[in-house]
């Protein structure tokens, strides 16, 4: 039932970008009475013959579940999406380790993207007033006056001027809006490539139409600097994800270079994925580029807010940019429902308090990607992820891991790592106190190890070869 009210009967917007983020934000601003019109460069999904083997998946947690919930857009994805109650980590034998997220109802959904974006957009079309312009490319923008230029691919490659209220921009990591942005003063913006690329395989159903592994597992081949993970797909296949630096996938020029690449390194993916279908895959499939981007403020006045990768891109080492863009709706909404749809006050508050949580999982999804690899084998790391666990065991209310914040709760992203760092203090008091007990002498040593360890994580840049494996034996 869409609320018609004087503050946003006659308000128009303009969605740039009709992904996950505009689609979503597109069905929470109808619903809020807005005349919606969605602008996205590409073709209807919703047209696009189901290309074979590319159907990519994302994990949805609790974050963006709840996030679509809140407009009643979730059922799809809990009928569609695919529970993954465990990790399940794949050794370098071959031998396989579950490891649960946490009780039984914690678990993610591994959902079929474009199935994702085509529902969204369909729930968008059932509200009056709501238009999806596809082929239409922003070329132009002149954010305080609302007025937009986009390029409509088609034979005749017109051009269509639009003039509206409120401009939403959500075209993603390589964001035109942004770009428009970033020539306006005081507009802060910073972006940081990491080494790594990452590569798309379909692993397909078995022969007799069954999953090739254990289906509700996010499946996961931990190694030294690099790691292929797997979530399953409805059609029985698992879209797996292989991150690696760009300068060992430049080295994997032929067949054979890839052949024994998997060999040495992923043996038991190889004889599930078979040799000609791993080749055919890994040089039909694009290497991509991660990159993590934050900036501030997201508004300009009561004329435009940016959301979604378009405002903070991050890296995917926790799963959760389209949850922090799903995220960035219910918030946007709850201030809109605050500030009775004044855009002026909504907007500059949703700058206020969404940058510093949005920044907060940037940092937390980097992290994450240095952490895996430079402080997990180090001993006190070690003894502190027991004792961390042990904690939990003990207080589970008190003592909740950093991952469980981020994927189970709605706990604010800065929050979090708040918490983290005063359970981290805890934590390290313990160890020294229980070391202390030990001797000095140990104590000395634990220290002296902890220094190392601290500078390990100041130096953001430190990259050393280390295992994932072990963070995930000993818990995360
Ligand atoms: C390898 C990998 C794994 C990931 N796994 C997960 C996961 O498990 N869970 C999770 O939550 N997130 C995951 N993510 C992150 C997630 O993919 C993004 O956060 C999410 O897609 C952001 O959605 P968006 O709508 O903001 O941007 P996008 O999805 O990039 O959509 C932007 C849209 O804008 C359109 N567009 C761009 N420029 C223009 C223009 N000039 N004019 C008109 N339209 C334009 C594009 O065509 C596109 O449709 C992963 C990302 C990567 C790279
Ligand atoms: C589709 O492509 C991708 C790519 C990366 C991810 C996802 C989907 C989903 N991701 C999740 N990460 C966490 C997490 O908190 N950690 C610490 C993990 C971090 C990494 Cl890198 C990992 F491989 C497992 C875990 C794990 O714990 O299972 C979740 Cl919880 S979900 C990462």
């Amino acid at each position: 039932k869409v609320v018609q009210d004087e503050q946003s009967a006659a308000k128009t917007v303009a969605v740039v970008g009709g992904g996950l983020a505009g689609a979503l934000v597109a069905v929470y601003l109808a619903k809020r009475g807005f005349k919606v019109d969605v602008y996205e460069s590409r073709r209807d999904p919703r047209k696009e013959v189901a290309s074979r083997g590319r159907s990519v998946n994302l994990a949805l947690s609790v974050r963006g579940i709840e996030s679509l919930r809140a407009v009643g857009a979730e059922g799809p994805v809990i009928s569609l999406g695919i529970p993954m109650q465990a990790r399940m980590i794949h050794s370098h034998s071959g031998s396989t380790t579950p490891i649960p997220y946490g009780k039984k109802g914690q678990y993610l959904l591994s959902v079929e993207r474009q199935k994702l974006n085509k529902d969204l957009l369909s729930v968008a079309e059932t509200f009056p007033g709501v238009g999806l312009h596809f082929e239409h490319k922003l070329i132009a923008a002149d954010l305080e006056n609302g007025h937009l230029s986009f390029k409509c691919r088609g034979s005749d490659d017109q051009k269509l001027d639009v003039d509206v209220d409120l401009v939403m921009g959500c075209d993603g990591a390589y964001s035109a809006v942004r770009r428009e942005l970033m020539k306006r003063p005081r507009f802060d913006f910073s972006q940081e490539y990491i080494p790594h690329g990452y590569k798309e395989l379909c692993l397909d159903a078995t022969k007799d139409g069954e999953f090739a592994m254990a289906v509700n597992y996010l499946h996961i081949w931990p190694r030294q600097t690099f790691m292929l993970i797997a979530l399953p797909n409805q059609d029985k296949s698992f879209t797996c994800t292989l991150f690696l630096p760009f300068d060992q996938f430049d080295k994997l020029r032929t067949k054979e270079d890839v052949l024994n690449f998997f060999q040495a390194e992923f043996p038991d993916f190889l004889s599930l994925m078979g040799e000609e279908k791993l080749v055919e895959e890994f040089f039909r499939n694009p290497t991509g580029p991660m990159v993590s981007i934050k900036c501030n403020p997201y508004h300009v006045l009561d004329k435009l807010l940016i959301i979604g990768d378009a405002a903070h891109a991050m890296v995917p080492f926790y799963g959760q940019g389209t949850n922090c863009a799903f995220e960035d709706c219910l918030v946007l909404d709850g201030l809109l429902e605050k500030h009775n749809n004044d855009l002026g006050i909504a907007l500059a508050e949703y700058s206020r308090i969404r940058n510093k949580d949005a920044e907060a999982i940037c940092d937390l999804a980097m992290y994450n990607y240095i952490e895996m690899r430079s402080l997990v084998t180090s001993p006190v790391f070690r003894m502190k992820k027991k004792l961390f666990n042990f904690l939990h065991w003990l207080m589970p209310k008190t003592f909740i891991p950093l991952y469980s914040m981020v994927s189970f709760s709605q706990i604010p992203y800065k929050t979090v790592i708040e918490r983290s760092h005063w359970q981290e203090k805890i934590v390290k008091r313990a160890v020294v106190m229980s070391v202390l007990m030990a001797g000095i002498g140990g104590a000395l040593t634990v220290l002296r190890i902890l220094k190392k360890d601290m500078k390990l994580f100041e130096k953001k840049k430190f990259f050393s070869s280390l295992s994932f494996l072990e963070i995930f034996q000993r818990g995360i």
